[in-house]
């Protein structure tokens, strides 16, 4: 278990993390997730004592990391792949390590086997592809078969497989009910491989979830229609209470309906659908949302139908980026 409280870091004027609590239970993989600059590196840098905290506190298992005796037992990380020592082999930048932590050497040769490095192990890691330097830097962290696990990106720089590979690695990890804690700026990656999440902003906690909450809290579910009587169904449509939103190539979203309900109210007023289909939105904009603060999808919407006051209501014509202040706005 990592315990965060009122965790607070400044590089003078820049508030890097912003008073950041929250846990990191064992027996599941948690995301940590916030766009570039969020704040994460730095939180994962003070979990592991690398950097001091201006305020707040870090807890491994009730200790402070420099209390752990032989630390790579407690806790693995994979923060940045290139930290190896370039001119020594793979075996040797891991037996390095082992020693330092009265790990027996015979494990650097399992882990080695265990990332699919054992035919380059004799190898200088300095030619190492960014891919293969991942597998090194996730071997270092496995090192001392930890119970907690922490990796920065891990899966920048594998090719399909590998990701693959991590993303399984990490779920088999957890059901041993180890503690596994993994950024990304990634959503999609996150989507499926985090069982719970952490989302970061500017420092700050924007939500402490589990993956199925996060998705049912955040994104939007809506009704997608398209029909040959475009008009007519959009003044059914707003004879009953709904504001349809203008989605290009003549097609129509509807917020707060059903597609029961909204094919009945076209068949009612004898409408043909072209299409019908609930939509929920992706991962992703459930993250564009949160991150952005509530975009006003209908406060900031054009009136794109014309000057009978049934108009309907344009999308934003591009989200903010990730990072930009403006949430709550
Ligand atoms: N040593 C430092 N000195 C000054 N500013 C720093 C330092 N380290 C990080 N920062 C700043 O703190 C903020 C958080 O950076 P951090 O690297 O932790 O974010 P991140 O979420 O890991 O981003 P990324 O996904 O791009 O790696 C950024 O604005 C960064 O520029």
């Amino acid at each position: 278990m990592i315990e965060l409280e009122g965790l607070t870091k400044r590089f003078g004027t820049k508030t890097a993390v912003d008073h950041l609590s929250f846990q990191v239970r064992p027996g599941v993989v948690t995301g940590f997730l916030g766009p570039n600059g969020a704040g994460k590196s730095t939180t994962m840098r003070m979990m592991l004592d690398l950097d001091n905290p201006t305020s707040g506190t870090v807890r491994i298992d009730g200790k402070h990391y420099r209390e752990l005796q032989e630390p790579l037992k407690y806790i693995g990380a994979l923060l940045d792949a290139k930290a190896m020592h370039g001119g020594r082999s793979a075996y040797n930048n891991l037996l390095c390590l082992a020693q330092s932590n009265r790990i027996p050497a015979s494990r650097v040769g399992e882990v080695l086997d265990l990332v699919g490095l054992t035919a380059v192990a004799r190898k200088k890691s300095k030619g190492f592809s960014l891919g293969m330097g991942q597998r090194l830097g996730i071997a270092s962290a496995l090192l001392g078969d930890p119970e907690i696990l922490m990796f920065d990106e891990p899966v920048n720089g594998l090719d399909p497989e590998g990701i693959h590979w991590i993303r399984n690695l990490m779920k088999a990890l957890a059901a041993e009910g180890r503690t596994i804690f993994v950024s990304s700026h990634l959503m999609s990656e996150m989507a499926l491989t985090a069982d719970h999440l952490i989302v970061i902003g500017q420092g700050k906690l924007l939500a402490d979830t589990s993956m199925a909450d996060f998705i049912q809290q955040n994104s939007r579910s809506y009704v997608r229609l398209r029909s040959p009587q475009r008009e007519q169904l959009l003044d059914a449509l707003h004879a009953n209470g709904f504001t349809p939103v203008e989605a290009g190539g003549g097609t129509l979203e509807v917020d707060g309906a059903t597609t029961e309900k909204l094919g009945e109210l076209a068949a009612e007023n004898g409408l043909v659908l072209h299409e019908l289909s609930a939509q929920r939105a992706s991962l992703e904009e459930a993250f564009m949302q949160m991150t952005a603060g509530a975009v006003e999808y209908h406060a900031h919407g054009t009136n794109v139908h014309g000057a009978d006051g049934q108009g309907v209501t344009a999308p934003p014509a591009a989200g903010p980026r990730w990072g930009d202040t403006t949430k709550g706005a």
